[in-house]
């Protein structure tokens, strides 16, 4: 059997006498997409930070794609191929689309921010190969056409996909999205749907958290379930669904 890209085992987190993850462990191959869902407050989000290096946990471990990130800050965690998007919107709303894709590259470049600000020569070159690869994942999510646009303009939807982009600028092997569905209506969810597939096929493993079991029944390969920070269950998604713990805990009726 191939070395998952990411797996974690004993991750605890406590805030004060909060355990707000209890003996979690998982394992995320390459190519899936791997679903977390459970009732609000059972530990999903935290997870994500301490996955993204937000939050140190106090034990565990974790390793990703042959690197060690146990409590590794967030630049780290990054550059080791892991981005993520926010449940609340996190976008620079007062810069344009192409800009706000432009700084999620940054952390590949070589002359970084403060070059780029400093305008040395190298810097220019880089500056224009970054600036054609956001008009690329612009497209590529399909929001070409606001890249001048601030990204406080944009609907919902779109503000959602450019986060995506500026994720995927930083060339992440796993891609991490809290809530992307959230408040968006039927026919953009379905969009999403089609974003998430394809991103997938083109070789970025998603690691995703949603409500909408709908969504995640149809789109995940694999689930894991959390309540009050442990893990309860996990397997295919006609698996999940059936399993009395999960029903009991968070689907309250099987759906259909
Ligand atoms: N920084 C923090 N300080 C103290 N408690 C926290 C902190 N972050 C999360 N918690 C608590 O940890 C528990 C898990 O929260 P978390 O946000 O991870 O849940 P969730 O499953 O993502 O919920 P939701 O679906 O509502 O987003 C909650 O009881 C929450 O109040």
């Amino acid at each position: 059997m191939s070395t998952p890209l990411l797996e974690i085992q004993g991750i605890h987190k406590r805030f004060g006498g909060l355990h707000a993850l209890n003996d979690v462990g998982l394992s995320i191959n390459a190519g899936e997409i791997y679903g977390l869902i459970g009732p609000n407050g059972a530990g999903k989000t935290t997870l994500f930070n301490v996955l993204t290096g937000l939050y140190q946990p106090d034990e565990g471990r974790f390793h990703f794609d042959g690197h060690d990130l146990f409590r590794k800050k967030p630049f780290v965690v990054v550059r080791s191929g892991i981005a993520r998007t926010f449940q609340n919107i996190r976008l620079f709303a007062n810069m344009t689309a192409l800009e706000n894709v432009m700084v999620g590259q940054h952390v590949r470049t070589r002359s970084g921010v403060i070059g780029a600000i400093f305008r040395h020569p190298r810097a220019r070159a880089e500056e224009a190969a970054i600036k054609q690869r956001a008009r690329e994942l612009l497209e590529y999510v399909g929001i070409a056409r606001r890249h001048d646009d601030l990204a406080r303009n944009l609907s919902y939807g779109d503000q959602r996909r450019l986060e995506i982009a500026r994720a995927l600028a930083t060339r992440p092997k796993l891609l991490a999205l809290d809530e992307p569905a959230a408040g968006m209506n039927p026919s953009e969810t379905e969009g999403l749907k089609k974003l998430m597939q394809k991103i997938r096929d083109d070789g970025v493993t998603i690691l995703l958290i949603e409500h909408d079991v709908k969504l995640m029944m149809g789109l995940c390969d694999r689930i894991a379930v959390l309540d009050y920070g442990k893990k309860i269950a996990e397997g295919r998604p006609e698996q999940v669904k059936c399993d009395p713990r999960v029903i009991e805990a968070y689907l309250g009726v099987a759906p259909e």
